[in-house]
């Protein structure tokens, strides 16, 4: 992929000049033009995507297209979809969209068609998860699966977690999933307490197969079965494994037959559509699991051929960079009203940071300007009687998501409609804000006295003006998430091809690994630490002494 610095394009300066010119612009002036809602909005089956409450008008979003044509989305998006190798510094693909690409559409990468491993994959991983789904994958004493462990971390964890919560309606009753990433002794020695080793099924889920959270409890995982088993030949019932390494699976001591692959062309983070979402599958059906994928395909297609102003991750994309680029955002808050969905934003702070946490530019020099935002996030309600404050009345410019579903699953009284009301409200009080009359007014209604409004009046001010979108969808199905994850997924995307970056390494994790690696040794002995800084040294040696 070409680099290009996009503050040398036209449409960057143009939209610096709209930011000064535009700097007293007031969504709830915006909100007042014709048809405002109708025109700032987008669908796609049951996905509304609300854009209306941001600081844009029609002229910042054609410079926002603009600025995306000057920087060659078009031609990125074809690089992507069309196996080139845009993972420049790992010399690699990025084809995570041929894992949801009907079979019958060839996707070539150095003159193979993919599809053909990627179907073959797609039907072992359909005999396996029926096999669970219907009791006749046994365990070592002839009892069928109950409890499923997946262990993994970071990609190989927090999409099948994410999924495996938000569509929890459609999971089978009788397989729970449990998930262990943390190398924590706690984590696997708590997951193991809920578990038989009879009736589990432990999957070890490692692009690498060396990560040494995973590796560290896969072992741990199975010294604990193999106490209980006795035997070391009752492993091949009970761990299956998910990975691009067959030296390492094989290593460790899982049947091939056993292992479910994928390609270097998935990113960890992008992976839960490959075998990485076995667990999905086995715990929802896979027929569901096929839903998602699909659900996912209609966005990319969406995605692929919209126009961009039609577009609806490269729309969120361009008010991502607006925000971030010229009004000053350094945060983006994911806020789903959805119990279910209490693992998403979590999901996407890997999803994003991990894609566009970047400083250097494709052509190796630092950018001279901010790229990925800050991503954090809980369920609403929850999120509002914790740090709404901060979004309302803090100092920072907090760009939010509201995700919803318009019909629950669990449809109990009124609960519903008022979790809803407060999503309305809640963007409508970001966007409007209330003034200091109208609260002087309000506190002389009540009775104040002029001394106490003039005290405490400014305090109960909101300044509003503070860009939302809300996503509504009609219910959170698992075709629905599909399509969902892979628009944040496509935003993400677009956002790194306009910074000028590498979207699809994650150099930034590797120091600190390296360096733990060579701590590690030193930790054991009672030896005196010298080797570091000074703070490095006195925490080695403190921890000594107090172990
Ligand atoms: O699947 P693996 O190889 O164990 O890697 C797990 C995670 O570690 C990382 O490489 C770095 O944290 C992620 O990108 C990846 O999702």
């Amino acid at each position: 992929m070409k680099s290009i610095n996009p503050t040398t394009t036209a449409a960057w300066k143009r939209l610096l000049d709209l930011a000064e010119e535009h700097k007293d612009l007031k969504i709830t002036s915006l909100l007042e033009e014709h048809e405002r809602f109708e025109r700032y909005s987008l669908r796609l089956d049951d996905i509304l995507v609300d854009y209306s409450k941001n600081k844009v008008n029609d002229v910042i979003l054609k410079a926002l297209c603009d600025l995306a044509r000057e920087t060659e989305l078009h031609l990125a998006i074809e690089d992507m979809f069309t196996g080139k190798a845009i993972n420049e510094t790992e010399g690699r693909a990025v084809l995570h969209t041929a894992l949801r690409n009907p079979s019958d559409r060839a996707v070539y990468l150095d003159g193979e068609d993919v599809m053909i491993e990627v179907q073959k994959v797609l039907d072992q991983m359909k005999v396996f998860a029926d096999k669970i789904q219907n009791k006749q994958w046994l365990g070592y004493t002839g009892k069928p699966i109950k409890s499923l462990v997946n262990i993994g971390i970071g990609g190989s964890d927090l999409g099948p977690v994410m999924v495996t919560e938000a569509l929890k309606p459609y999971q089978n009753p009788d397989i729970d999933c449990y998930f262990v990433s943390n190398v924590d002794g706690t984590h696997i020695a708590e997951t193991l307490k809920k578990v038989d080793p009879e009736t589990t099924l432990f999957f070890i889920a490692s692009k690498t197969f060396t990560t040494q959270e995973t590796m560290t409890n896969a072992h741990s995982a199975r010294d604990w079965f193999v106490g209980y088993a006795k035997d070391e030949a009752a492993v091949s019932k009970h761990f299956v494994a998910l990975s691009t390494n067959a030296k390492a699976v094989e290593a460790f001591g899982i049947d091939p037959a056993n292992m479910f692959s994928f390609w270097d062309w998935v990113g960890g983070r992008y992976s839960l559509w490959s075998a990485i979402g076995l667990p999905i599958a086995c715990t929802i059906g896979f027929e569901n699991f096929e839903q998602l994928l699909q659900g996912a395909h209609v966005m990319d297609e969406h995605f692929r051929h919209s126009m961009f102003d039609r577009n609806i991750p490269i729309v969120l994309a361009l008010i991502g960079i607006w925000n971030t680029n010229f009004l000053g955002a350094t945060s983006e808050a994911i806020l789903p009203y959805d119990q279910y969905m209490h693992r998403f934003a979590a999901y996407f702070q890997q999803g994003n940071m991990e894609s566009n946490g970047k400083y250097v530019s494709r052509n190796g020099n630092k950018v001279a300007y901010t790229t990925g935002p800050i991503i954090w996030g809980e369920p609403g309600t929850n999120g509002q009687h914790a740090f709404y404050q901060l979004i309302h009345q803090g100092t920072h410019l907090i760009p939010c998501d509201f995700i919803a579903p318009a019909i629950s699953h669990n449809p109990i009284g009124d609960h519903h409609q008022k979790l809803l009301s407060n999503f309305f409200a809640q963007t409508e009080a970001l966007a409007k804000g209330k003034s200091l009359e109208e609260v002087k007014k309000e506190m002389k209604a009540a009775g104040k006295s002029d001394e106490q409004i003039e005290k405490i009046a400014p305090h109960r001010v909101f300044e509003g003006n503070r860009p939302t979108n809300s996503i509504l969808v009609k219910k959170i199905t698992p075709y629905t998430l599909g399509s969902l994850i892979a628009m944040y997924e496509h935003k993400i995307f677009v956002q790194g091809v306009i910074w000028d970056i590498f979207s699809f390494d994650q150099w930034g994790v590797e120091l600190g690994k390296v360096l733990a690696n060579g701590i590690l040794p030193e930790l054991k002995g009672d030896e005196k630490v010298t080797s570091h800084d000074g703070s490095t040294n006195g925490l080695i040696n403190a921890y000594k002494k107090m172990r």
